[in-house]
């Protein structure tokens, strides 16, 4: 079983102009599966293109196991990437046995990996089409097969739920919380933030090329902004203007949401609803990982 973290830390890269990574660091440990979240354009690819080697960095090191990747532990990683590079022309299982022979399996074993792996993703139909014959969904499949084909220590999986009906979804978000459980660091890029949420240890939220916030959903949630929701059906709109430390994010029909900064006082919060008149709700919300990540990467650029 994989002992390893894969260790990301204070990489730089530009691209002339562009800095594209700004000290951006990252930790998946053994048997967790980590959520890379960020706007287009964040640093995202670029991050997991340098962990895989095929591109380099200005500065910072990448370590596996607390040595520094060299070619022998980059054949360990399974990759997706982006733009999915199969051969189009290829029939599905001989693709992957050829993939798994170019990371140094024996042939039958290669053949072995290829039926299993095309069985669990639930592709055994498809063995003997053409990849560009399948639907992109079923492509995809075939594409994370062949990051899994040499039987990986870690995954980094580049969008690989992006575009995936509900059921391959299930199928493949399956499969990765397996490796997961076997112990492989999982590391996977997703703008379905409900799916990272749910599927994540931990989550990495970067912008412009810096890891800005990174942990459990609990940490993330619980460090994130207090809200009140508040009921007072008698209360004049207006009601909790001026509150130190509050700020009203709406107030319709008598219901009203604040957000509290640190300053903030709920006792004080109530009294002022319950001067209004009734108060049938008075609670207390952490924000979802979609409200924290709009206000992580909607902060003022130079804050
Ligand atoms: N080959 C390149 N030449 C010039 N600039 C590049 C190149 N590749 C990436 N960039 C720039 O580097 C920055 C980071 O891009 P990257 O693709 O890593 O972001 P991302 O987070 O993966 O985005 P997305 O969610 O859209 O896939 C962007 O500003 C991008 O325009």
């Amino acid at each position: 079983m994989p002992e390893g973290a894969l260790e990301i830390d204070r990489i730089s890269k530009r691209y002339g102009d562009v800095v594209a990574l700004d000290e951006m660091s990252l930790t998946v440990r053994s048997g967790e599966m980590l959520g890379f979240v960020g706007s287009n354009g964040a640093g995202k690819t670029t991050t997991m293109r340098i962990a895989l080697g095929v591109l380099a960095a200005d500065s910072g090191q990448v370590r596996y196991d607390d040595a520094p990747v060299d070619r022998m532990t980059r054949s360990r990683i399974g990759y997706m990437p982006e733009e999915r590079g199969l051969y189009p022309k290829m029939k599905v299982l001989e693709q992957l046995r050829y993939l798994g022979e170019l990371h140094g399996m024996e042939r039958a074993a290669a053949d072995r990996a290829a039926n299993r792996w095309t069985e669990r993703l639930e592709l055994s139909e498809r063995r003997e089409d053409q990849l560009q014959k399948l639907s992109l969904g079923n492509q995809q499949r075939v594409q994370l097969a062949a990051a899994l084909i040499h039987d990986p220590a870690v995954l980094i999986l580049d969008e690989p739920f992006s575009g995936l009906d509900p059921v391959a979804v299930e199928v493949m978000s399956t499969v990765l919380l397996e490796m997961r459980d076997r112990g492989v660091p999982v590391v996977f890029s997703s703008h379905q933030l409900e799916l990272v949420q749910r599927l994540c240890d931990r989550v990495g939220i970067v912008r412009r090329g810096r890891m800005i916030a990174d942990g459990t959903v609990e940490e993330l949630r619980s460090n994130g902004p207090v809200r009140l929701n508040v009921h007072a059906p008698e209360a004049p709109r207006d009601w909790a203007e001026g509150l130190p430390g509050v700020s009203v994010e709406s107030s319709e029909n008598g219901h009203t949401t604040l957000r509290l900064d640190d300053t903030a006082d709920d006792q004080r919060v109530l009294r002022a609803a319950l001067e209004t008149g009734p108060v049938h709700e008075f609670s207390r919300t952490r924000p979802s990982l979609t409200e924290l990540f709009r206000d992580a990467v909607t902060e003022e650029p130079d804050e």
